[in-house]
């Protein structure tokens, strides 16, 4: 948050242009939310109400911009002849409806930001940009252009004997009879339920019926969860309802928009931050004016209006995906349920691993619990190995053991998997003779070999800075330099020369970083055309690998001794993710976890499969030191270009919380510099607060937050304020 909030009164208008003063006396206030880092709302003028919901073109400052009306008022919060009119009304879209308008406010609330922070980034861009609307919708802009696309006009929609412009709007209303029935020929599709599903989802059904609630259905790797989305999907969408449908990464969308197509028909629409501006608009104007019957989408399509809306599915509730990690820092599973609880409609959390914050309110009674305890094809789990490194001749990080089973799955024609959550071709670069290792010039953290194409390169993964790689050690001059440890380039590059009859594929965020390539290398490795898989974590949850059979995971051990108390949970979440990637099509698979410690508790749990009783001993443990989800937690940070400055900030902010009345039942912990303290020259650091009632804390942040920005005024660059953090 920058330091130039204005305080006190809502409204921060800048001063006026001349020759709007004397029009003033017959005007109407509208109080517009603008995607500014002040709070509040600001004022202007129109020569009529405008709903709320509306976006219009207002100048602030000297810039244009695009916001959204929130209310009409009857006077300005500041001297009318200060009140600038509005430009334009934007009136290419209706008024954004009540029930989204409501969850903008909630997450403004929830989250302490403004409300312009909240209603206008979760827009598709060209809805947001200035520029982009050219007046009435006939005479064009985005919303137009979207609307004209190749086959989708209104000539083409009569040609097809479908519904004019027209028609397909009114279909945005509750009209339920508007959509077509389903199609009965794919009705009867899908496999016969194991009766584990079908008693998973009579339960759904009940929910359904019920009218609202949440359940969590929680099952094992395999055992056909998607098949009851599909099919609750199917019974939602013939009362005439949409279905929100979220998965937590990008990546997984392809194979889920197949099922759907598939199952369902092609009444769906996409929505994830890599498609281009038009399409996404495209999909966005499909779903909000209910001309799609599905939604799918990442997080960020959490925040679609959808007018029929009367399902969400959170798959994989427990990912760190949901979380956003900058601006507004919500998280779409939480809104989610609040999403369903508001509209009174069902939500499903779908899991192997539940979030632990999900698993108590299962196990409270909350949220309804449904179990899939086996696979839905009948294969048993894979078959868990601990492989002791301490005492092994390692070649590159591998095991005898983990190459003997490689080279068995290749001879018989089988996939394997490396999974080694580390990109890159090594971690750091290291001087033999003094020890020089590749430091970033910007940031507390090492810079990482990257082997692009076979040209060598160090790269910050933190601020992105990259250099070559120095013919000598910088420090004494030695040619002698090394690269320590290994990443995901290097595993490839070893199993490659290892294996050489081998088709190895590398799939991780350096090699999925063009549009499309990502697409293309899953469905290589779905295809079966790669022998040995060498990925991050984006290859271990979701898919559904036919001949996968062998499962190796490498330096695991790093996250187990993270500050995070959270580690532990998602290592295990991580760990049972991969395992399931393993022997889901035919029995006989293996997973080979290599690692120093294998007596930890989260390895032993992973043995046995045993989330339940790894979820229990992590609650009691959280239960006796008050963590989440037995307290409620916020994170005040701070960045200066000293930590010194950050800390300071961050000690008077404690100081003042203390002293206020609301900081009864509060914790405020210490303030710390964060583990990775400067990235790209700017220092940081945080202050925990802890509560165990929700309410308290949040009373406390109400009555602490507005007078920050004093006390970071010419000490610290930015604070922000993170509720719930995933993080710490
Ligand atoms: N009743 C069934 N009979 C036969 N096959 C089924 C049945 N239900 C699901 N399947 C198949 O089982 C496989 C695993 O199902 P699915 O991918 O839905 O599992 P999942 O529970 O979502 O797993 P994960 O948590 O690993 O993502 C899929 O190939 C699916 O088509
Ligand atoms: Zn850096």
């Amino acid at each position: 948050m920058p330091l130039k909030r204005a305080t006190g009164a809502a409204s921060g208008t800048p001063a006026p242009a001349a020759e709007t003063v004397s029009a003033v006396a017959s005007r109407v206030y509208l109080a517009v939310a603008l995607d500014v880092p002040l709070p509040g709302l600001f004022d202007y003028s129109h020569d009529r109400p405008v709903p709320p919901g509306v976006r219009v073109r207002v100048m602030f400052g000297r810039r244009a911009m695009v916001g959204m009306v929130w209310a009409v008022r009857d006077a300005p919060g500041v001297a009318a002849e200060r009140v600038r009119p509005i430009e334009a009304v934007l009136d290419d879209v209706p008024p954004m409806p009540a029930d989204w308008l409501r969850l903008a406010e909630f997450a403004a609330h929830y989250y302490h930001r403004p409300l312009g922070e909240v209603l206008l980034p979760v827009l598709p861009p060209s809805l947001r940009r200035p520029g982009a609307y050219t007046g009435a919708r006939s005479a064009g802009g985005p919303v137009c252009r979207a609307d004209r696309r190749p086959g989708t006009s209104r000539a083409a929609r009569k040609r097809k004997g479908g519904a004019d412009a027209g028609a397909v709007d009114a279909a945005a209303g509750e009209n339920a009879a508007a959509c077509p029935a389903p199609d009965p020929a794919r009705d009867g599709e899908g496999p016969v339920l194991t009766a584990a599903q079908a008693c998973a989802l009579e339960g759904l059904q009940d929910l359904l019926a019920a009218g609202s609630g949440v359940a969590l259905l929680h099952g094992v790797t395999g055992s056909g969860k998607t098949e009851l989305y599909l099919r609750l999907a199917r019974r939602v969408r013939a009362a005439g309802r949409q279905v929100l449908l979220l998965v937590p990464e990008i990546n997984l969308t392809p194979q889920l928009e197949h099922s759907v197509r598939a199952r369902l028909g092609d009444r769906l629409a996409v929505i994830h931050s890599r498609l281009s501006e038009g399409d996404r608009l495209r999909a966005w104007l499909r779903a909000s004016r209910g001309q799609a019957d599905i939604l799918l989408g990442t997080r960020l399509a959490l925040f679609t209006p959808l007018p029929r809306l009367g399902l969400i599915v959170v798959d994989e509730e427990h990912d760190a995906s949901y979380k956003q990690q900058d601006g507004l820092r919500y998280s779409a599973r939480d809104l989610a349920v609040w999403r369903g609880h508001d509209l009174k409609i069902p939500v499903v959390l779908g899991s192997a691993t539940p979030s632990l914050e999900t698993w108590r309110h299962a196990q409270e009674g909350g949220y309804r619990l449904l179990s899939l305890p086996e696979r839905a094809q009948a294969q048993p789990l894979p078959e868990i190995r601990l492989v002791d490194t301490r005492r092994a001749r390692l070649e590159q990080g591998f095991t005898p053991q983990l190459l003997d089973a490689l080279e068995a799955r290749l001879a018989q024609g089988g996939q394997s998997l490396v999974f080694i959550n580390r990109r890159g071709y090594a971690p750091v670069l290291r001087c033999a003779s003094c020890a020089w290792v590749s430091q970033c010039r910007r940031c507390t953290a090492h810079m990482v070999l990257h082997r692009p194409g076979g040209r060598h390169v160090l790269q910050c993964h933190h601020c992105g800075d990259a250099m070559p790689v120095p013919r000598a050690c910088p420090e004494c001059g030695d040619p002698d330099i090394q690269p320590m440890g290994r990443g995901t380039q290097r595993v490839e590059e070893f199993l490659a020369e290892r294996f050489p009859g081998a088709r190895v594929l590398r799939i991780d965020a350096d090699a999925t970083r063009l549009k499309g390539s990502a697409e293309a290398l899953f469905a290589r490795a779905h295809a079966g055309e790669a022998d040995i898989l060498v990925g991050t974590q984006m290859v271990s949850k979701g898919h559904d690998f036919a001949r996968l059979g062998l499962v190796g995971v490498l330096n695991a051990d790093a996250m187990l001794f993270s500050q995070d108390f959270r580690a532990p949970e998602r290592l295990f979440a991580q760990l049972m993710q991969v395992a399931g990637r393993a022997g889901r099509r035919q029995g006989g698979a293996e997973v080979m976890v290599q690692t120093d410690y294998p007596d930890q508790a989260v390895y032993q749990a992973l043995l046995r499969h045993d989330y339940q009783r790894f979820a229990a001993h992590c609650l009691e443990e959280r239960r006796d030191l008050g963590l989440p989800p037995f307290s409620s937690q916020a994170l005040l940070t701070a960045q200066a270009d000293r930590v010194r400055d950050a800390l300071d900030f961050l000690e008077a902010a404690r100081a003042r919380a203390r002293a206020l009345p609301e900081a009864a039942g509060v914790r405020v912990h210490d303030p710390v510099p964060l583990r990775i303290v400067r990235v790209a020259r700017v220092e940081r650091a945080q202050l925990l607060f802890e509560s165990d009632g929700r309410g308290a804390l949040h009373r406390l942040l109400r009555a602490l937050l507005p007078g920050l920005d004093e006390l970071a005024r010419g000490v610290v660059q930015h604070w922000g304020i993170e509720i719930d953090p995933q993080e710490i």
